[in-house]
């Protein structure tokens, strides 16, 4: 298609706000911020180490108690200082700041909450593997917005079926930026001349069919009994149960392989394990589980605990980790009987009983 025929990010936003008319226009201000963090970082991540990009930043450890990388805190710093001036931000939450981040005078507040991960699958950077970014847009709780008072960790704890919008930027081979604003998931490739997003993956939908799946297997002595009975399915192959041989793919950046999926069908699993029983799960649920859940279900794919789907989760503290499973909706559902079905799949270790200790942990 000729390009002056694609739609860009903005057009397509104006059309999505015409089925809302009494709105003010500080969402699309907001996505079209986001997506200016997004071109940031994506240039960042094009001049490598020819722009001072790669290494871990002078010792920094996140909340998350890992060791940040200079990429991480530049993409940090992008998407706050895009995003606090425009007047639709009561407040931001990310995966490198402990404590919620307060709009600072002079700018407004507005009334929605924006939660993200500013660079996804850090350990790839210094490799020039795909990274990404991502996002989640709540709204924000009554008496937070203009004129009100500072948010907190209690403002951000809404269940993934409250998100408003959710996306990912990827920065691969070329850059995208994959959109739900609860119509659809639109994916955007990112010109490099006219450097703005232009619509080229209209309704994305993850494929049903599949033979592919993503886990990182140095875990699996770790793995619970559903887990590993599911994985041994696909290993098995055409001489298994399945009946059909399995791919196994592994990129160590959530972003890529949801977008791999998104692409062309498959499971993702970073599940519950018992190799850290202070961390239910790798993965942080408010900005990585809960947007990219959201992306599945709007393609008509899942996304689950293994017990429940994401979405439904209450969340109990703003970098609380989660075991994750997500892609096409048989496979989701077909590892959610195992841990329902499985003798003993709920209590492998009474420490991390839904209910228990380790529920609340971080
Ligand atoms: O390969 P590992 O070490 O198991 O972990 C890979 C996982 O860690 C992550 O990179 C975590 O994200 P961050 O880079 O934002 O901390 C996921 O994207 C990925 O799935
Ligand atoms: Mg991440
Ligand atoms: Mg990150």
């Amino acid at each position: 298609m000729p390009f002056h025929q694609r739609k860009t990010l903005t057009q397509f936003l104006i059309e999505e706000r015409r089925r809302f008319p009494d709105a003010r226009g500080d969402f699309n201000a907001l996505i079209l911020d986001v997506a200016t963090a997004c071109k940031q970082i994506a240039r960042g991540v094009a001049f490598g180490a020819l722009g001072g990009m790669h290494g871990s930043a002078d010792g920094a450890i996140n909340v998350q108690g890992e060791t940040q990388q200079k990429l991480d805190v530049l993409s940090n710093q992008a998407f706050i200082r895009v995003s606090e001036w425009g007047g639709s931000l009561a407040g931001m939450a990310s995966e490198e700041m402990e404590q919620p981040y307060q709009i600072p005078a002079p700018y407004p507040r507005g009334k929605y909450l924006l939660v993200f991960d500013p660079l996804d699958g850090s350990s790839n950077i210094d490799v020039n593997v795909s990274v990404g970014s991502i996002f989640s847009i709540l709204r924000a709780p009554e008496g937070t917005g203009e004129g009100g008072r500072d948010v907190t960790d209690t403002d951000f704890l809404q269940a993934g079926r409250e998100q408003v919008a959710a996306g990912y930027a990827l920065y691969g081979p070329t850059t995208m930026l994959v959109l739900t604003v609860g119509n659809g998931v639109h994916g955007f490739t990112l010109d490099p001349n006219l450097y703005d997003f232009m619509l080229t993956h209209p309704d994305m939908r993850v494929p049903e069919e599949t033979q592919e799946f993503a886990i990182n297997a140095s875990n699996s002595r770790f793995w619970e009994p559903p887990i590993r009975q599911y994985v041994s399915e696909c290993l098995a192959g055409k001489s298994g149960s399945r009946g059909k041989d399995f791919n196994m793919r592994w990129i160590a950046s959530m972003v890529a392989e949801a977008h791999r999926i998104l692409m062309r069908g498959g499971v993702f699993m970073y599940p519950r394990d018992t190799k850290d029983l202070t961390k239910p799960g790798r993965l942080r649920l408010l900005y990585e589980a809960n947007p990219i859940g959201f992306i599945m279900e709007q393609a008509g794919g899942r996304a689950s605990t293994g017990r429940e789907p994401i979405l439904d989760v209450q969340p109990t503290s703003l970098h609380q980790r989660i075991g994750v499973v997500f892609g096409s909706r048989s496979e989701v559902e077909r590892i959610e009987r195992y841990h329902h079905e499985l003798p003993g799949a709920e209590l492998p270790n009474p420490l991390f009983n839904e209910r228990s200790l380790f529920r609340l942990s971080a």
